[in-house]
This record gives structure tokens, C-alpha cells and sequence, in this order.
């Protein structure tokens, strides 16, 4: 794949304009034969909140996986900074200044809720976490900053008080919070959202609302999610698929109002919920 361009991460991330843009054009995906998504293209226009929406099986997870580099297509193109990326891997994203969440927490249940943040701040320090993993020598200035940079994190997600704990003796929306500063601790330029809100009571799911929506004036973010209220309220832009294909793009408002969108819902009988959540919201937006 091309080099990737050097990453903006070394400035105060309040004082950064977005600039980043990903494309992803034309891709397809087949597993054993069957076709989970056919010709998508989708971009994330830098500081915009893109929303990736769908009935079950619309093809969401694999278009997401695909953005990580653990779903290799067989069709298409990548170009992140206006550089394809081939033969992306998982492990090249935080050099590209992309962080990820995935379905779920997946935090280390050995390591207290500061050190799972600051595996996510590795690049920051010279020697790095990594290091300190392989309990190699690292100088004493680069552990302070990733600790300072991991306990900020943790201040913006309102789960300081949870540094020293191991997550498994938390709730599940704190460890949710614990995944988004990990995600969130090395200032990517792009963040990506697989189901954020999945187990969240309502408060929650505003107050996250609220965070992506104030993450936009530094980072751009790729959102896939089920609950419309949410997807409605904080994305700029919103692609619909079903069936592997993308029936629909657009704002929010000229989504919900596309017959497509709404049928591709109501023939899904698992997402019901969904697409009466899709028909009753205005996302607050026309408020
Ligand atoms: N690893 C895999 N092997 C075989 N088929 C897969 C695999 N992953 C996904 N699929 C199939 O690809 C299609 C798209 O699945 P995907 O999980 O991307 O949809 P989704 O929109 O994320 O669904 P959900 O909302 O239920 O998570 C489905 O038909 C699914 O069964």
C-alpha cells in the first residue's frame, strides 16, 4: 500500500480543522460466493458525521470492517488523504489517524481502566505502551505524558473516577465510555462507531449524542448504528444499505423521507422497532 502521510496527531487537537477525508468507491464484498455488499461507495467528509444505516444483514458490520482493514474487498477503492489504501490492516490505522470502536467493549480485563486508555495512546509516546507491555525500558517522561493523555481522555468521558479500577467490575455503559477514551486518546482524525449505543439507557444515549456531535469540530466519524433517534439527531449524512447495496444517501431529513428507506425497514420484521423509530423521529432537528 502507499506510504501513509504523515499524521496530524502531534498538535492540541482543540486547535485542528478537520481535513481528512475517506473515500471508500465501488466496493464489493463476497463471502464463500454470497454477495454481502455490491458496487458501495461511501465518503466521510472531513468534520462531518457520517451515518451508516440498514436492516439486518444490510451489509453495516462488513462496509465498517472493510474501513478497518479486517475485511479485505474484492472490489473497489480505499483513499484516505486523498492516498489509496491497499491491503489496509488493522495495525496501520492509528498511523493513519483512525481509531475504532467495534460491537461491544473488548477491553482488557487484566489491565485497570487508565492502562486499557493508554494502550490507545501508544503512538504518542516514543517507546510507548508497547513497551511497557514487553517490559522494555521506556523514559520516564513518555509514561507521564500517555498517563496524562489517557487520564484526560477519561475526564472528557466523565469516567475518571473509574481510573483505577479493572473493567470488569463496571457497568456496561462505563465500559463503553472507558472503549470511546481509548478510541478517542489518540486524537484521530477519523473515528469509527460500530453500534456506540447498543446497551445504553436513554440519558446515555443523549450524552453521547452530544459527545459525537462536539467530536465533529475535530474529527470526522463513521457511525453505524440501530437506534435512528441517535443517527437522525448527530449525523450530517446518512448512507442506507440493504441487501448488500446502497438504496439511499443523503441528510437526515431527505433519508427519512425516502419511500425506499422506509420499505427496506418494514420488510425486515427483526428491525421493526427500527422503522417505526425511523417514521416518528425528526431527530430534533426540525425542533
Ligand atoms: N464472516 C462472514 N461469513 C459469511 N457471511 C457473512 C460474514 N459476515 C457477514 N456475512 C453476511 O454478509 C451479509 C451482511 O452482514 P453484515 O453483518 O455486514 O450486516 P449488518 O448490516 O451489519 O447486519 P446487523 O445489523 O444484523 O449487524 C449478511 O448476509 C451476513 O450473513
Amino acid at each position: 500500500m502507499a506510504q501513509p502521510p504523515p499524521h496530524s496527531g502531534s498538535q492540541p487537537s482543540q486547535d485542528r480543522t478537520p481535513t481528512a477525508r475517506l473515500e471508500m468507491s465501488g466496493i464489493s464484498v463476497a463471502f464463500g460466493g454470497v454477495a454481502a455488499l455490491t458496487d458501495v461507495s461511501l465518503t466521510v467528509e472531513p468534520g462531518q458525521v457520517h451515518g451508516l444505516i440498514g436492516p439486518n444483514g444490510a451489509g453495516k458490520t462488513t462496509l465498517f470492517n472493510v474501513a478497518c482493514g479486517l475485511v479485505r474487498p474484492s472490489g473497489g477503492r480505499i483513499t484516505w488523504r486523498d492516498q489509496e489504501l491497499r491491503r489496509l490492516k488493522p495495525s496501520q490505522l492509528s498511523g493513519l489517524g483512525i481509531s475504532r470502536t467495534l460491537q461491544g467493549v473488548g477491553l482488557f480485563a487484566g489491565m485497570t481502566v487508565l492502562e486499557n486508555v493508554m494502550v490507545g495512546a501508544h503512538r504518542h509516546g516514543r517507546a510507548g505502551f508497547l513497551s511497557a507491555l514487553l517490559a522494555l525500558p521506556t523514559s520516564d517522561k513518555d509514561e507521564r505524558q500517555l498517563r496524562e493523555r489517557a487520564q484526560k481522555a477519561l475526564v472528557e468521558l466523565g469516567a475518571e473516577d473509574y481510573a483505577g479500577r479493572y473493567p470488569g467490575s463496571l457497568p456496561y455503559p462505563v465500559q463503553k465510555r472507558v472503549a470511546l477514551a481509548r478510541a478517542l486518546v489518540s486524537d484521530p482524525d477519523l473515528l469509527l462507531l460500530d453500534e456506540p449505543a447498543s446497551g445504553l439507557a436513554e440519558d446515555e444515549m443523549h450524552e453521547l449524542g452530544e459527545l459525537i456531535r462536539s467530536l465533529s469540530s475535530r474529527m470526522s466519524v463513521l457511525l453505524v448504528e440501530h437506534h435512528m433517534d441517535l443517527v437522525m439527531r448527530v449525523c450530517d449524512r446518512i448512507t442506507v444499505l440493504d441487501s448488500g447495496e446502497q438504496i439511499a444517501a443523503g441528510t437526515p431529513a431527505e433519508v427519512q423521507a425516502d419511500p425506499k428507506v422506509t420499505e427496506a425497514y418494514l420488510g425486515d420484521e427483526v428491525v421493526e422497532t427500527d422503522a417505526a423509530e425511523l417514521t416518528r423521529t425528526d431527530g430534533g432537528r426540525n425542533a
